[in-house]
């Protein structure tokens, strides 16, 4: 449906032309980068950021009014999913390709069309838009974020942009493990009971939310001190992983066997969490913890997809044996995605959980609070102060 309406503007407004705000602009932009990887002390402030320019006529330039941060930027930070990332900055040249520095960080962007290539259609100048921007661009901590129309939604009317930009990168990851990859979405998810392993950081708040819209009985493993905020998010039952073994719990709990498990934690959850699918009947476990860049950047591109392609190939012929089905879990991309979750926020089915917000001068101390944990929602960067209602 929403699809449909991205083609009919997009053949309404065929003959719209963009303008060139970039021509009339310096060509420098203050940002966040990274000239090597490191802890915190690789940030640097800059007011001479190369100002990204469009590329490709299907692009769109967006001024960064607020960015959000995930772990992924803490693991960016670092040198995380490098190999990979310069491969697709170069898709053609299958090793490294050139420096991938200065690097801006940020995977989370609210804020306004300011330019659009002559393909864009869909969007124009002075729209309120967000977007969840792919791991090899240059990210939204700076002015302007350059991406694909497609990468790009219309804001939800309802949230100003330090609240929308705590929702896209989660939520299109959210979506992308829930609905491509665990098979649930709106029309097929009444009644189904869903398992959510780590409910209380960025994906899991966004996830207990989206299905719980859809009908879904929600169970959800977190500290203590999140019950509250994850059984006002929509949660039915809710288990304190503090306070003993999870797998043990959740086994007293007779009725809870699962549809779905979307683990947002890794580690020894696998060795228990399958056990509480039901078998046989397409139920899956998806899990967002996988060890894919990780190999790629130890073995290189090559080798570290092999060693992924075994190591998820015996795992799910393993489980299959079971009757139950295991997944990797990836953020993917998607305008329309987010177009879906835009009606989802105005609706009132889904609401931003924004933890912290910080401002733009502030963003090591954010990269802080991201990295010692204990994710209570969202940390956001205000970068332009958003208008007084
Ligand atoms: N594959 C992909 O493409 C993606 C993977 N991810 C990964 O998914 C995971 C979740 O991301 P995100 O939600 O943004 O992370 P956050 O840091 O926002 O949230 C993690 C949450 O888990 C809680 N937690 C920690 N240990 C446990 C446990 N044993 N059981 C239950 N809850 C626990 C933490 O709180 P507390 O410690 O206080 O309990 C925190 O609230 C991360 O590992 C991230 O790297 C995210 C996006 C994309």
């Amino acid at each position: 449906m929403l699809m449909c309406r991205r083609w009919l503007v997009c053949s309404m407004r065929a003959h719209y032309r963009s303008f060139s705000f970039s021509a009339s602009l310096r060509n420098v932009m203050p940002a966040w980068v990274i000239d090597r990887y490191g802890k915190n002390e690789v940030l640097r402030f800059t007011k001479n950021a190369a100002l990204p320019i469009i590329q490709y006529p299907n692009e769109v330039t967006v001024k960064v009014h607020a960015a959000g941060l995930n772990p992924i930027d803490i693991s960016m930070r670092g040198g995380y999913g490098a190999a990979t990332m310069a491969m697709k900055r170069d898709p053609l040249n299958m090793k490294q390709s050139g420096s991938e520095f200065p690097l801006i960080l940020g995977r989370d962007v609210s804020g306004e069309i300011m330019e659009c290539g002559l393909d864009v259609n869909y969007f124009k100048p002075g729209d309120q838009v967000w977007a969840a921007i792919p791991p090899w661009k240059q990210g939204s901590l700076a002015e302007f974020v350059v991406l694909s129309a497609n990468e790009v939604s219309h804001k939800p009317k309802s949230l100003r942009h330090v609240e929308a930009a705590s929702i896209p990168y989660v939520a299109a990851t959210a979506w992308s493990a829930i609905v491509n990859t665990g098979g649930l979405n709106k029309d097929n998810s009444s009644k189904k009971r869903v398992l959510v392993l780590g409910g209380s950081g960025g994906v899991g708040t966004l996830a207990i939310q989206m299905v719980k819209a859809w009908g879904v009985h929600v169970t959800v493993t977190c500290s203590q001190n999140a019950e509250q905020l994850v059984r006002d998010l929509g949660a039915d039952d809710v288990v304190d992983y503090t306070a003993g073994p999870v797998e043990n719990k959740l086994q007293t709990l007779q009725k809870l066997v699962f549809d779905l498990i979307l683990d947002n934690i890794g580690g020894e959850s696998e060795k228990w969490a399958l056990d509480l699918l039901k078998p046989w009947n397409g139920a899956k476990y998806v899990t967002l913890v996988t060890p894919f860049l990780h190999n790629t950047d130890l073995l290189g591109l090559a080798d570290g997809m092999m060693q992924s392609g075994v190591t998820i190939g015996c795992k799910v012929l393993k489980h299959l044996r079971k009757g139950v089905h295991y997944r990797w879990g990836f953020f993917a991309p998607s305008g329309p995605t987010l177009d879906e979750i835009s009606e989802m926020v105005d609706a009132g089915k889904v609401r931003p959980v924004v933890e912290e917000v910080f401002s733009f001068a502030q963003v090591p101390q954010g990269f802080q609070k991201v990295e010692q944990g204990h994710a209570r929602g969202k940390t956001v960067v205000s970068i332009i102060e958003d208008e007084k209602e």
